[in-house]
């Protein structure tokens, strides 16, 4: 069989590996695995993005006392996710294939030492034929530390890795027009990059055991797409799904995002990204923000700089923010934030952001 892409990530929504009552429904994990391993013997190389530890850890404990949500949560994963890498690698092991465990936080994401040994642990895994199974370590990321949801962790994932496509398969075959309750929607079969407004046709309701919904998801895969990978979202809980989507020449019911043709360097893709663990604001005057976003490629130089908010460390991520109070990118800082504020206005020295760790947006 061949197949449009040959190296892909694949998020697995929360509620195709739940089952109504909420237990994890070991049949259809199975059907799945069976399909990544059709995949994996024809060379797509594949990481997982994994939802269900909450799910599965549900049936197996039964608090003693009334949990508030954080605790459920940590309590829940703890268990669960042990029990679901328990079982992937199981499923896996019949096929004479290994997996293995990554769990992540978004803190991993925020700085670039802790990216890269992420992603090289991927990679050392993909080298050797491994299938990395990530999801959020939910025993320690609580409240405002989580990701909204997995969706964009494997936004994340498909970033990092390079990949040429992301699969999200969720409980419905894609996006559709409308309520998808309603028999007149239909699903929208190609979406092209971020520049479709579809806020008015997704419900802000969620699947039973979702986290983000589906707005969510559009927004992610949005953005994925503009840094030039194909988006899929497909119907996980249909039988053989991942082939047949992922077939040359498929014709399977989905959503596909058409990606954007501009090549993007793979530390500006992370940056793009990273917006969202920001660690300080570098505010700067006129002169420099009409040079950075002119046409010739420049780095941000401590002479425009007119003040530093909050503190941050080398090579973490900052906001770059306008004479007029608007962000205007977001870049990762070349000097911690103590010395940096010593430095203002000086010329002839390092920048403190270089143009090839700039995203202007
Ligand atoms: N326009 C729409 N098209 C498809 N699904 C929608 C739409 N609007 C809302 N949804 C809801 O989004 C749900 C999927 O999102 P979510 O619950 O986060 O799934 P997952 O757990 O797979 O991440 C669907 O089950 C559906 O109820
Ligand atoms: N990390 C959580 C999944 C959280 C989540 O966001 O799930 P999903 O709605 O499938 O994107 C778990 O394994 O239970």
């Amino acid at each position: 069989m061949a197949y449009q892409f040959t190296r892909i990530a694949v998020k697995i929504g929360s509620n195709v590996l739940t089952r109504k009552d909420g237990s994890l429904d070991v049949t259809r994990m199975s059907a799945l695995v069976d399909q990544v391993a059709e995949l994996h013997q024809h060379g797509v190389e594949v990481v997982l993005i994994s939802s269900g530890a909450v799910a599965s850890g549900r049936s197996e404990v039964k608090p003693g006392r009334k949990l508030d949500p954080v605790s459920a949560r940590q309590l829940y994963s703890a268990v669960g996710q042990a029990k679901l890498i328990n079982r992937y690698f199981e499923l896996f092991r019949e096929h004479k294939i290994a997996c293995g465990q990554v769990l992540t936080t978004k803190e991993n994401f925020g700085s670039r030492t802790h990216y890269l040994n992420q992603k090289h642990c991927m990679e050392v895994m993909l080298e050797n034929n491994v299938i990395p199974i990530v999801n959020e370590n939910d025993t320690i990321s609580v409240t405002e530390l989580m990701f909204t949801d997995n969706d964009e962790l494997s936004g994340l994932i498909a970033t990092m890795m390079g990949m040429d496509a992301l699969i999200i398969l969720s409980n419905i075959d894609g996006i559709y027009n409308g309520n998808p309750s309603d028999p007149a929607a239909t699903v929208i079969r190609e979406i092209d990059g971020g520049k479709q407004d579809l806020s008015e046709y997704v419900q802000t309701s969620k699947s039973s055991f979702g986290r983000g919904g589906m707005l969510t998801k559009c927004s992610i895969a949005q953005k994925v797409a503009d840094e030039g990978i194909t988006v899929i979202i497909g119907n996980g809980k249909k039988e053989n799904i991942l082939p047949r989507l992922l077939v040359k020449g498929s014709t399977e019911v989905c959503t596909r995002f058409i990606p954007a043709a501009k090549p993007v360097s793979s530390v500006k893709k992370w940056i793009a990204h990273s917006e969202g663990f920001a660690k300080g604001e570098i505010h700067i005057n006129k002169g420099t923000e009409e040079a950075l976003t002119g046409p010739r490629a420049t780095s941000l130089l401590l002479v425009g700089v007119t003040a530093i908010i909050g503190e941050f460390e080398k090579n973490d991520i900052v906001k770059i923010v306008g004479e007029d109070g608007i962000q205007i990118g977001v870049g990762c800082a070349g000097y911690d934030s103590r010395e940096a504020v010593t430095l203002i206005g000086q010329r002839d020295i390092k920048p403190l952001v270089h143009y090839d760790y700039l995203y202007l947006d």
